[in-house]
C-alpha cells in the first residue's frame, strides 16, 4: 500500500514537470550568437533565434529598455518557445513576466491596471544596504529566569566569539525569543542584524564537528568567522516595483504576492514608490534593472491597451516588451478597422519585428524527437517517421499531443516500445483540427447555431493519409 502511494504522487509530479515548453532550455546560440541547428531544446527557426539573440545581448547591456518586440508568424512556429527560450538565457537577475492578453480581461480590475501590474513584475530593483551585523560562532546563551513566574520580562546574556575576540552581549526580551526559535545553542555559526534583531543560523562551526549531539544530515559545518565580531555589511536585495507596490499597499498585505490577489492597487500609492526609489537612485541606493515583459496572443489586447502600452514604452523605466501574435491582417479589437496582426500601425511602427517560418520535416522530426526525450517516450523509428508525417500534414502540436496519447496506447497493450499500431489508433481516436472541420462540414445540419454553408472550409481530405 505504501508502495502504491509513493509511485502515485512520484507520477503526479512528472506529470506536472512535462510543461508545453519544458525542453525549452535557452536559444541554442554560440558566444557569437550563431544558433546551432539543434541546442538546448531548440530546433531550426535559425534568423529568428539569431534575432533574439541579438535583442537578448542588448537586454543585458542595457541598451533596450522601453522598445518593444514582436514576434509574428503562424501558428505552432515557435513563437512562444522562443520568448521562454529568451526567459530562460536571462538569468535569475532579470526579472521576466509572461501574460496572455486575454488574461487581462477580468472582472476584478480593469484592463490598464492588469497592464500596469504586469509592467511593474517585470521592472527590477536592486537595492543595495549597509546593515551593521553582529557574526561570530556562539560560546554560550545564558538566560535568566525571573524569580516569580511572569513578573519581570525575561533576560538573559550571549556570549559570542570570532578567531581574534570574544565579546558580551546582553539580550532582551525580543532577542531571547528570535533566538529561541532559531534553536541556536553553543557552537553555532549565527548572524544578528543590528537593526532588526533578525537572527540568521549560517551553520555549525567546524570546531564542534565531533561533537554527538545535533549531528543530523541537514548540519551545514563552517568556518568561526575571523575579525571583529561587528562588522559593517551591504546586502543586495533584488525586487520587482510589483512586489514594492503589494508590499506597501495598504488593503493588501505581502501575502497577496502567494495568492495572486492583489485587487487594484491606487495611483497614489504608485506614486509615492516611485518618488522614493528615484531618491534611492539619486543617493546610490538603487539601480532599476529593466526586464522583460512577454504578451502572448497580443492581438487579443483593445484599443485602449494598445495606447496604454505606447505610453508606457515611454516611461524611463519601462521594461522591453515582447508581443507574439499569430494573426494576419484583422480588425484592431475595440475599432473597425483592420492592421497588419491587429496592431495599430502607430505601435506597430515602433515594434522590431521577427518573423518565425513554417518547419520543414527535418525540424518537425528533430522537434518530435526532443519532445519524446522529454516524455520519456520510447518510439520505433517508423513510429516516429509516420508522426513527422502527421506533423507535417496537419500541425506541429498535434503531432506532439499524440506521443503521450501513443504512449498510453502502448501501456494498454502492454508494449515497450510505442509502434505504428499506437500511433494509427490515437490517430483515429482524436482528429485534428482539419478532420474536425470536415466532420463539422458533414453534419453540420444536426448541430446547433450552425451557420457555415456547404463548401465553405477546408477540403483537402487529410484524412485519407492514414486509409
Ligand atoms: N524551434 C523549436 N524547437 C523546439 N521546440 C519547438 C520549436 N518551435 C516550437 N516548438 C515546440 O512546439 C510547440 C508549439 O510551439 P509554440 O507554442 O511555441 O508555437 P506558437 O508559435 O507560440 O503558436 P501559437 O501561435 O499557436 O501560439 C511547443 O511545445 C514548442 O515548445
Amino acid at each position: 500500500m505504501a508502495d502504491l502511494k509513493l509511485s502515485e504522487t512520484r507520477d503526479l509530479t512528472r506529470i506536472e514537470r512535462i510543461g508545453a515548453h519544458s525542453h525549452i532550455r535557452g536559444l541554442g546560440l554560440d558566444s557569437a550568437l550563431e544558433p546551432r541547428a539543434v541546442s538546448e531544446g531548440m530546433v531550426g527557426q535559425t534568423s529568428a533565434r539569431k534575432a533574439a539573440g541579438v535583442i537578448l545581448q542588448m537586454i543585458k547591456e542595457g541598451r533596450i529598455a522601453g522598445r518593444a518586440v514582436l514576434i509574428a508568424g503562424q501558428p505552432g512556429t515557435g513563437k512562444t518557445a522562443i520568448a521562454m527560450g529568451m526567459a530562460k538565457s536571462l538569468g535569475l537577475e532579470t526579472p521576466f513576466a509572461m501574460i496572455s492578453a486575454s488574461e487581462i480581461f477580468s472582472l476584478e480590475m480593469s484592463k490598464t491596471e492588469a497592464l500596469m501590474q504586469s509592467f511593474r513584475k517585470a521592472i527590477g530593483v536592486r537595492i543595495k544596504e549597509e546593515t551593521e551585523v553582529i557574526e561570530g560562532e556562539v560560546v554560550e546563551v545564558q538566560i535568566d529566569r525571573p524569580a516569580v513566574a511572569g513578573a519581570a520580562l525575561k533576560t538573559g546574556k550571549l556570549t559570542m566569539k570570532t578567531t581574534e575576540m570574544e565579546g558580551v552581549y546582553d539580550l532582551g526580551a525580543k532577542m531571547i525569543e528570535s533566538l529561541g526559535k532559531e534553536k541556536v545553542q553553543s557552537g553555532d555559526v549565527i548572524a544578528i542584524d543590528k537593526p532588526s534583531g533578525k537572527v540568521t543560523k549560517l551553520g555549525r562551526s567546524f570546531s564542534r564537528s565531533r561533537d554527538y549531539d545535533a549531528i543530523g544530515p541537514q548540519v551545514r559545518f563552517v568556518q568561526c568567522p575571523d575579525g571583529e565580531l561587528q562588522k559593517r555589511k551591504e546586502i543586495v536585495h533584488c525586487v520587482t516595483l510589483h512586489e514594492i507596490d503589494v508590499i506597501n499597499s495598504r488593503t493588501q498585505g505581502f501575502l497577496a504576492l502567494f495568492t495572486g490577489d492583489t485587487g487594484e492597487i491606487r495611483a497614489e500609492v504608485r506614486e509615492q514608490i516611485d518618488t522614493k526609489v528615484a531618491e534611492w537612485r539619486e543617493e546610490g541606493k538603487a539601480e532599476i534593472v529593466p526586464g522583460v515583459l512577454f504578451i502572448d496572443e497580443v492581438h487579443m489586447l483593445d484599443i485602449e491597451c494598445f495606447s496604454f502600452l505606447n505610453r508606457a514604452l515611454e516611461n524611463e523605466m519601462a521594461p522591453i516588451v515582447v508581443v507574439a501574435t499569430n494573426r494576419g491582417i484583422t480588425t484592431i479589437r475595440g475599432t473597425n478597422y483592420k492592421s497588419p496582426h491587429g496592431i495599430p500601425i502607430d505601435l506597430l511602427d515602433r515594434l522590431l519585428i521577427i518573423t518565425t517560418q513554417p518547419y520543414t520535416k527535418d525540424d518537425i522530426r528533430k522537434i518530435l524527437d526532443i519532445r519524446c526525450q522529454e516524455e520519456d517516450v520510447e518510439m520505433a523509428e517508423e513510429a516516429k517517421a509516420l508522426l513527422t508525417h502527421i506533423g507535417v500534414e496537419t500541425s506541429l502540436r498535434y503531432a506532439i499531443h499524440l506521443i503521450t496519447a501513443a504512449a498510453l496506447a502502448c501501456q494498454k497493450r502492454k508494449g515497450k516500445v510505442v509502434e505504428n499500431e499506437d500511433i494509427t489508433r490515437v490517430y483515429n481516436l482524436f482528429l485534428d483540427v482539419k478532420r474536425s472541420t470536415q466532420y463539422l462540414m458533414e453534419y453540420q445540419e444536426q448541430y446547433m447555431f450552425s451557420e457555415a454553408s456547404i463548401g465553405d472550409g477546408d477540403e483537402d481530405g487529410t484524412n485519407a493519409m492514414l486509409s
